[in-house]
């Protein structure tokens, strides 16, 4: 199986952390997590290799860095997340691969456990299995596994066989449209829970989930950005009263 990660421009990255973050403390963090993301999948087994699609313009460099390839948005004709993931994908079907993990960027926190038990649950127990596949050997052409976000409204994770014609929805509320999609075209869907996977960074509430969980975690690219900016110091205190306008915001509800 082969890994997708799609990646914005690092200048002009998590747009909803400006109301805690500079421009250059987005761009480092963004870099970061995906290093981190990268790391993780270079080293499983069961990752063959990584595609990146991207505009950034250190996005081949990026990709040497950790074995990957690189395949320029533009040069593939796409504008935007859901056609670069589709404009990737259908080149790796050209190529013969098989099955594909499009995994987002901003995932710092996923763990080479967490991808054992979601391609487990792509291709174990009989899941996706072909119609004429009685041994359950793990056939998955039918198979669409998907991980949500915390508040299960996101796709964060997403593997499929490369030559299903899914149409990717990634944005607000991606997990109903792909299970509508994958419903739409017969794919056998299954939704896996796992916290790592499941954090993506998007908010300043996400960013204080991350600083808490950082720590004894793996992804030493954003913990050296979390420490060059001393974001726990900062933010840690911005996050206590923005907990307690939400307690109290709740109460008054
Ligand atoms: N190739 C590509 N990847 C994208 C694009 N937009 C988002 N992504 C990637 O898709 C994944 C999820 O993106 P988001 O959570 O929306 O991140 P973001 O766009 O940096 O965040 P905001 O600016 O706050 O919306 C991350 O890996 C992003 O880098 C895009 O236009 N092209
Ligand atoms: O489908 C998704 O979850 C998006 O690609 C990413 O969502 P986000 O913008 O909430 O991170």
């Amino acid at each position: 199986m082969w890994a997708l990660l799609p990646l914005k421009e690092f200048a002009a990255a998590k747009q909803r952390l400006s109301p805690v973050l500079s421009q250059r403390e987005r761009a480092a963090l963004a870099q970061a997590m995906a290093e981190d993301v990268l790391a993780e999948l270079r080293d499983h087994p069961a990752i063959e290799n990584i595609l990146l699609v991207s505009n950034e313009p250190s996005g081949r460099q990026l990709a040497r860095q950790f074995g990957a390839e690189f395949l320029s948005e533009s040069g593939l004709h796409a504008r935007g997340l859901n056609q670069a993931v589709k404009a990737g994908v259908q080149v790796l079907a050209e190529r013969g691969v098989d099955n594909v993990m499009v995994v987002h960027g901003d995932l710092p926190l996923i763990s080479a456990a967490e991808i054992d038990e979601l391609v487990r649950a792509h291709f174990g127990n009989g899941f996706g299995k072909k119609a004429d596949d009685s041994e359950g050997s793990g056939m998955s052409e039918k198979a669409l596994t998907l991980v949500s976000d915390t508040a299960g409204e996101g796709t964060n994770c997403l593997i499929c066989n490369t030559a299903i014609e899914m149409q990717y929805s990634f944005g607000p509320n991606s997990l109903a449209a792909h299970l509508d999609a994958a419903a739409r075209i017969g794919l056998d869907a299954r939704v896996v829970p796992l916290p790592g996977f499941g954090c993506d960074i998007d908010a300043p509430t996400d960013l204080l989930t991350l600083l808490k969980r950082l720590e004894g975690s793996k992804a030493k690219h954003s913990l050296s950005v979390v420490a060059q900016f001393a974001l726990a110091e900062r933010l840690l205190t911005v996050g206590s009263s923005t907990y307690r306008a939400d307690f109290l915001l709740s109460q008054a509800g």
